[in-house]
């Protein structure tokens, strides 16, 4: 039985589709925002689905975990307070936990089910959870950062779905404010910013975003995903003002980093060479993003 992850009908990526052969179906439920779906697929291992878009493979779920969570972590000498936005998987917590600097992880997950399924399906992803530092905050995310107190984090992750759903509102102005105000001065943030391939409208209005509330500097970079449309995911790298963050070439580097054993295994995929290739850009998306 093979099954479509269907992209036709979504509007993220019209005339699109990705398909992996469906093994074995492991669970399939609803939460009050999204449809879950758990598949074992041939070459890939397990599947995490949501309303038929692919979040994350065993296989190649390294990628996008590791760069996310180490391209602002490993920029900046010793973060210590981090804000996780979304990460309901627990993949970008088992990131973090081998920063030695780190005292505390705050994440903040709108779907209690998501934990639930990746405690069940993904313990590879879900070991992020167990770890001391960890606070997890079931809700929304802009309610959680209009009450964070001012100055509050080293670094915020947003490592959201796309913004067609419960993610709709986390690529809008209100939303960076709310980050900017939570962040210390020279604090960072790094969130999910989608394809330069297929998406360049969205992340030049997130540039334009980014650049007005961010002084300190904003940078595109991007990564290898097979399982993710178009094959790439990007991120966008912000320092508020204050100490200056220099995000293209680390400032606390991988080598430094403990903890990869607690961690339940080994870094796979970031190291310093793939974090400087991170930001380098092809000529079309220098062309159409630097200009933002
Ligand atoms: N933490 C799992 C990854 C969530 N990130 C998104 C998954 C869906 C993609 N189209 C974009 C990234």
């Amino acid at each position: 039985k093979t099954s479509k992850v269907q992209y036709y009908n979504n509007p993220m990526w019209p005339g699109e589709a990705h398909s992996l052969k469906v093994e074995k179906i492991l669970y399939q439920g609803k939460s009050p925002y999204q449809e879950v779906l758990v598949f074992e697929s041939s070459t890939y291992g397990k599947v995490l689905v949501l309303d038929g878009i692919v979040q994350l493979t065993d296989k190649d779920e390294c990628a996008y975990q590791e760069m996310i969570t180490h391209l602002p972590l490993c920029s900046i000498p010793s973060p210590k307070k981090v804000l996780v936005i979304g990460g309901g998987d627990g993949g970008v917590l088992r990131e973090i936990c081998r920063h030695g600097s780190v005292e505390s992880i705050d994440i903040c997950e709108i779907d209690q089910l998501v934990i639930d399924v990746c405690k069940d399906f993904f313990p590879a992803l879900s070991v992020g959870f167990n770890d001391p530092r960890v606070r997890l905050h079931v809700g929304d995310a802009v309610e959680f950062l209009r009450n964070a107190p001012e100055g509050t984090y080293d670094a915020i992750i947003v490592d959201s779905s796309d913004p067609i759903g419960p993610a709709q509102e986390l690529v809008e102005k209100p939303f960076f404010d709310t980050i900017s105000r939570a962040l210390r001065p020279g604090g960072v943030l790094c969130n999910q910013a989608e394809s330069m391939w297929l998406h360049t409208h969205l992340i030049q209005d997130m540039l334009l975003i980014c650049r007005e509330t961010f002084k300190g500097s904003v940078h595109y970079a991007w990564t290898s995903v097979p399982t993710y449309p178009s094959g790439v995911i990007g991120f966008l790298l912000c320092a508020k003002e204050g100490p200056p963050v220099n995000f293209l070439t680390p400032a606390n580097p991988i080598e430094k980093l403990e903890g990869a054993m607690e961690a339940g295994r080994e870094i796979r995929f970031y190291n310093s060479e793939m974090h400087k290739a991170a930001f380098v850009l092809p000529t079309f998306a220098r062309r159409e993003l630097e200009a933002y």
